[in-house]
């Protein structure tokens, strides 16, 4: 895998406020990374330095080798879809004609499917569309354009759950017949898990974990049952929260478990559940120092 976006010693402050603070990673390509993290957490910032939209304070951002800042041959290859997004004074209809001068890799027959799949009506000026619609109008962008490096932050505002399967499963497809580098940063994690094979976690400006989705399916796990039950399961296990009520108690662990921890576990009448990757981002936020996750990089 080649690194399509390498970050070192990253850092961003406003005014006393430190929005991003000393990141290091690498994305290859192709990949689809989930960027997850809380209100605030910096995502934002981090994808408008990485789209050369922002200047950062120290650190080094590379995109394909080069720095991204006012480079016009790396901005060409990459974009920024957000939910803000500001447009011209123009009509649904002329948007494709003009994204087709600016992005070489304008699919003008995936835009036509798109629009029509999301009953974007072509005559309407965009400033007269619902908030639904215009996130709608971005994703088109967003996929239509092919970029090879594709930052979507939260492409979701105003999305029924509808429209939001409809984008899973277009950007599922178009990214299978083009693989590139895909970023999302979402605060519904779970809807996107299936699409991720890469999870970065900010919080409070820090990356708290970078690891590819697959280590962290089945990567913890929720334990219930009689409070002795749990407590003999826990023993020797690093536990994340505990919590008892009653006679039962609710205990997150993290390690893989084989089938003899299975069997003990049966033996002890307990229950066990996957943590979601919803669930493991914020336990990642609030102990990442416990989680021991490897860090992954782009090979
Ligand atoms: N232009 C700015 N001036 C001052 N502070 C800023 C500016 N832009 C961002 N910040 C601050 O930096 C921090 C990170 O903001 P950012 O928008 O990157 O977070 P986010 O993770 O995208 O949040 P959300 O999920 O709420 O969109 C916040 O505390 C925010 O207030």
């Amino acid at each position: 895998m080649t690194a399509a976006v390498s970050v070192t010693g990253l850092s961003r402050g406003y005014r006393g406020h430190q929005a991003l603070t000393d990141l290091t990673f690498e994305l290859g390509t192709p990949c689809v990374a989930g960027l997850l993290g809380r209100n605030g957490a910096g995502k934002t910032t981090l994808l408008r330095i990485l789209a050369g939209q922002e200047f950062h304070d120290s650190g080094r951002v590379r995109v394909f080798g080069a720095e991204p800042l006012e480079n016009d041959a790396v901005l060409r290859r990459m974009i920024l879809v957000r939910e803000d997004q500001t447009y011209p004074d123009l009509k649904v209809r002329h948007v494709p004609e003009a994204a087709a001068l600016l992005y070489p890799n304008w699919d003008a027959e995936l835009a036509r499917t798109l629009l029509d799949a999301y009953e974007l009506p072509p005559g309407r000026p965009i400033k007269k569309l619902s908030r639904g619609m215009r996130t709608a109008l971005g994703i088109v962008v967003g996929l239509a354009c092919r970029a090879e490096v594709t930052l979507f932050d939260e492409p979701y505002a105003g999305l029924d759950p509808v429209a939001r399967a409809l984008f899973y499963d277009q950007l599922l497809a178009d990214y299978t017949a083009h693989p590139r580098c895909i970023v999302l940063s979402t605060h519904l994690i779970d809807e996107a898990a299936e699409l991720l094979d890469r999870v970065l976690v900010l919080d409070r400006g820090r990356l708290v974990l970078d690891a590819p989705a697959d280590d962290l399916r089945g990567a913890a796990t929720v334990v219930t049952g009689p409070a002795d039950g749990v407590e003999r399961f826990a023993a020797g296990r690093t536990t994340l929260s505990r919590r008892t009520l009653g006679a039962r108690t609710t205990a997150v662990m993290i390690g893989r478990l084989d089938a003899r921890d299975r069997e003990i576990a049966d033996h002890l009448r307990l229950r066990l559940e996957a943590v979601t990757l919803q669930q493991l981002a914020v336990y990642a936020a609030d102990h990442h120092d416990q989680f021991g996750l490897t860090t992954a990089r782009a090979s």
